[in-house]
């Protein structure tokens, strides 16, 4: 997927978030977007998923049904349980290939006993005694059971804590090595970044600044941390030879 010279205002305002925007997709990689708070990356999954129309082309998009896109903050009701939403999911999934029944929790060969345990305890829990990183973990774990070309999760491990994060990039991961599925994320945490495959997207003012690993990213960003890499790629040019290394 394509992303060429793309460009959009909101409506009764003149700055272009997105900037003549240019950039590709790996779908053998974890394409990841980062950038500052409202530097534009949920308007550009916004744009990505067809929810708003911007100018210039994006080629390769699947169809909408191909797409699942995880939003950040949608709301469920807090009395439905664990499993409801699990069956929601997976019944909203066009290729039908699970069967979800009430009494039995979702457990597949490929979640490990970390995984398995979190799974039954939050089966009959309602969603309103979940915590933020229990309900995150559940929704990208039944959304990832979801059979796409597409998938673009938005934040997933915000406000997660570090063993929930694992479980959620380690399962987003997994996506990412099944053949035909092309996964982005976006995330403010750049250090779990080293442990995975990644295509890294900075956006800033509008366009991508860097594309690459995260090697090459530390590079760019002339640090081996990637907070001070990141400050340094997203700094006016005259500032960015005094941030610390
Ligand atoms: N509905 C809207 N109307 C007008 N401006 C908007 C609207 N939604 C977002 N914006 C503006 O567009 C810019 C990009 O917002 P966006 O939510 O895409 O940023 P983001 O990179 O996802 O931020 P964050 O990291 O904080 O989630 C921001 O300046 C924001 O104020």
């Amino acid at each position: 997927m394509e992303l060429k010279q793309v460009s959009y205002s909101y409506p009764k305002s003149d700055r272009r978030v997105l900037d003549d925007l240019s950039f590709s997709l790996k779908p053998d990689k974890l394409n990841v977007i980062a950038g500052l708070n409202g530097a534009g990356k949920t308007t550009l999954f916004e744009v990505m998923t067809g929810m708003i129309k911007s100018a210039g082309r994006i080629a390769g998009l699947p169809k909408q049904k191909n797409v699942l896109y995880q939003q950040q903050g949608v709301y469920f009701t807090h009395t439905l349980k664990g499993r409801d939403l699990v069956r929601l999911i997976l019944h909203c999934d066009h290729s039908r290939r699970f069967r979800v029944r009430k009494n039995e929790p979702v457990l597949t060969s490929c979640m490990n006993e970390d995984e398995r345990s979190k799974m039954t305890g939050l089966w009959g829990r309602p969603y309103g005694q979940m915590s933020v990183g229990e309900r995150r973990w559940l929704l990208t774990f039944a959304m990832c059971h979801m059979e796409r070309e597409l998938y673009i999760f938005d934040e997933p491990t915000s406000g997660v804590d570090p063993q929930s994060r694992v479980h959620i990039m380690d399962r987003i991961g997994k996506l990412v090595q099944e053949a035909g599925k092309t996964v982005v994320i976006s995330t403010h945490t750049l250090h779990e970044l080293q442990f995975y495959d990644v295509h890294l997207v900075l956006l800033h003012e509008g366009r991508a600044v860097f594309t690459g690993s995260y090697e090459q990213f530390l590079n760019a960003g002339g640090s081996e941390n990637p907070d001070a890499a990141f400050q340094n790629l997203t700094a006016p040019q005259s500032a960015r030879a005094v941030r610390p290394r």
